[in-house]
């Protein structure tokens, strides 16, 4: 549907030439939500500019249900425009006209009827539950209803993808969620394809199925959400996913192991519940099985796209042959663990 192949964007900077974009290559599928994600700086804006063709790419297509748009003229292009909608972090709307008037904008621009702009912009007041607020100024509304209404407005001429720049990132987090849920909603209803670029793993793990790690203006990684916040394979993703999912282990645990590697009779090990099959009651099986004791000191569960996520930081006390003996248990059965050390036996009390 939306296929990006090998995309360059060169600015001829102040001494050097920027390469902003570096063949990026990116398919995203008809009805996706496709995450991109990267820091400031890793070329989210031009990347923007360039799939709205705002900025022409110095090489490589942008193209749309297999319509190349780079390569069109200048009056085409305006017309292919109307496939993308635009939603933007500070919603870009207009404080002369109202939230109806807003949304008729993009209709107007089109040279739709007025007979059919009425119940068109009725009907995507609607979708995005501002009916009642119609007549009211951008400036009589709250954040998230601004946001409601630029996704209405960028729906209005039924785009084929809805690309979503920060989104969120004016907003609050609770309603953040909200218009995440209604992006996600809409999607869901209309089966538009969504582009999300953000630099908030949070936002990619709500609602996207696929994610891109933009960097210096090239794809790292790419894949399924959960694939790569389970298996990110660079550092800069696992620190997109270490913001959202608090990895962290407290540093007063890291420090009563650091200088004790190993299994120990006190362990301290990080448990990973990717690879444990939902419902299984891994911690009371450890402990019937093995003579063991465990203890959760830390740890976070979460869910993405629906499958269990996160880690525990346990300790668990026994004998080290006892202790091994768990451990093996839990890789054969494909549990991720991580041995972060032991406490050693005068910590141990305070532990
Ligand atoms: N018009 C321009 N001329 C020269 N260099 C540019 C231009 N626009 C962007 N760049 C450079 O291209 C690179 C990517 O910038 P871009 O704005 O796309 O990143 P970004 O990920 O959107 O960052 P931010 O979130 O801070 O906006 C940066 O090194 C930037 O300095």
């Amino acid at each position: 549907m939306l296929e990006l192949v090998e995309l360059t964007k060169i600015y001829p900077g102040a001494k050097d030439p920027v390469v902003a974009l570096d063949k990026v290559s990116l398919t995203v599928g008809r009805g996706e939500i496709f995450g991109v994600i990267g820091r400031s700086g890793a070329g989210k804006s031009t990347l923007i500019r360039c799939i709205n063709l705002l900025e022409r790419p110095t090489s490589g297509t942008v193209s749309v249900d297999g319509h190349d748009l780079s390569s069109l003229g200048d009056q085409a292009l305006n017309r292919a425009r109307r496939e993308i909608g635009m939603v933007f972090q500070h919603f870009n709307l207009l404080s002369s006209r109202t939230a109806f008037d807003n949304v008729a904008l993009p209709l107007e621009i089109a040279g739709t009827r007025p007979a059919e702009i009425r119940p068109r912009v009725a009907e995507l007041l609607e979708l995005v539950g501002l009916s009642g607020e119609a007549g009211r100024y951008p400036a009589q509304l709250s954040g998230g209803q601004k946001q409601r209404v630029g996704i209405a407005r960028a729906l209005a001429n039924r785009p084929k993808v809805l690309l979503c720049d920060e989104a969120t990132s004016a907003l609050d987090p609770e309603t953040t969620i909200q218009i995440l849920d209604l992006v996600a909603d809409i999607n869901r209803r209309l089966g538009v394809t969504v582009v999300l670029i953000t630099h908030e793993m949070s936002v990619v793990r709500r609602i996207a199925d696929r994610v891109a790690v933009l960097e210096a203006g090239r794809v790292l990684e790419s894949g399924p959400v959960y694939d790569i916040f389970t298996r990110p394979a660079f550092e800069t993703t696992r620190r997109f996913v270490a913001e959202t999912v608090g990895y962290e282990v407290p540093a007063a645990l890291l420090a009563m192991v650091a200088e004790n590697p190993g299994i120990g009779a006190a362990t301290l090990m990080r448990v990973s519940l990717v690879g444990v099959p939902p419902g299984e009651p891994l911690m009371s099986r450890l402990v019937r099985n093995f003579a063991i004791d465990v203890r959760i000191v830390a740890g976070r569960i979460d869910a993405i796209q629906g499958r269990p996520f996160g880690s525990l930081v346990v300790l668990t006390t026994g004998t080290p042959h006892d202790i091994a003996a768990a451990l093996d248990y839990m890789r054969q059965r494909n549990v991720q663990i991580e041995v972060l050390g032991h406490v050693a036996a005068n910590d141990r009390a305070a532990s």
